[in-house]
């Protein structure tokens, strides 16, 4: 039985590099392991910046996102990943607002950087630690009129939790930065066996099963309306997952779920 799956219209499986900066202590890290592994990881090495891939396999569509999880020092240049990210998520807890505070700063400094450079990019604001309700320190309100004076996408979330919650966040980054590359929504294409093999998705498995899902209509990218010019890209230095998936297990020290 002939079955029936999509690959992106060029016959390339889009790749997208996202960025995660924030102050220490944020959960750029935690944010970063959870939606790579599902899990939450109850301490890192605040010093060890890494770059971790996952291969994305959502609504029929098949992605590899490259994540930066940034580590900013006083002496260290930023263009590192200005230059190479498609797009920003920026993260602080709601539990500590000097965090939200250094998040102000990120969002302003990537802000001149890209205009300076003439781009645009996605950037989502994410407030982290919701479980931590009790202690408060940022209210939501406070982190939705952030995003909306620099014109962003803005998200409470918690990695300590159910990874739905991280999911929606990064999905939502994928579709933006989508948009953005590509210059058009996320977009199901129908090609046969025959053709799928021939572009060269024996070189990726998981493109060989049957996504019946597709066929449904997609009225989360509807709101997608405007566009955005490209991003520029380069980073010679990706690692794949498995290397990635053991750089981050030497960070853990606890398991959380
Ligand atoms: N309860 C709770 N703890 C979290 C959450 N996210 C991170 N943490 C904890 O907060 C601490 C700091 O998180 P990290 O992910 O290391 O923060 P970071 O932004 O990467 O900062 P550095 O690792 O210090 O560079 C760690 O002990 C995490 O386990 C969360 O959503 N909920």
């Amino acid at each position: 039985m002939s079955g029936r799956r999509n690959i992106h219209r060029n016959g390339v499986v889009p790749e997208f590099n996202f960025a995660m900066v924030g102050a220490l202590g944020a959960g750029k890290s935690a944010l970063t392991v959870k939606y790579i592994t599902r899990r939450f990881i109850m301490e890192y090495d605040p010093d060890l910046e890494g770059t971790y891939t996952k291969h994305e396999d959502w609504d029929g569509q098949d992605f590899v996102v490259h994540l930066m999880d940034t580590c900013d020092k006083e002496d260290s240049d930023p263009s590192r990943y200005l230059r190479w990210a498609d797009a920003f998520i920026i993260v602080y807890s709601i539990t500590n607002r000097q965090t939200f505070e250094m998040a102000r700063q990120y969002m302003d400094s990537i802000s001149i950087y890209l205009k300076g450079q003439g781009r645009e990019c996605p950037v989502a604001l994410v407030g982290n630690k919701i479980d931590l309700e009790r202690y408060r320190q940022v209210n939501k309100s406070e982190g939705s009129s952030l995003a909306t004076e620099y014109d962003c996408v803005f998200y409470e979330t918690t990695a300590a939790e159910e990874y739905d919650f991280v999911e929606r966040v990064f999905h939502r980054v994928i579709q933006e930065t989508h948009h953005d590359k590509y210059g058009h929504i996320l977009q199901p294409v129908y090609i046969a066996d025959d053709r799928a093999t021939m572009w060269g998705t024996s070189q990726h498995p998981q493109l060989q099963q049957h996504h019946p899902q597709l066929q449904q209509h997609h009225p989360q990218f509807t709101h997608l309306q405007h566009r955005r010019p490209k991003s520029p890209k380069g980073l010679s230095d990706r690692k794949d997952e498995k290397n990635q998936q053991k750089k981050s297990l030497n960070k853990f020290f606890k398991i959380f779920n």
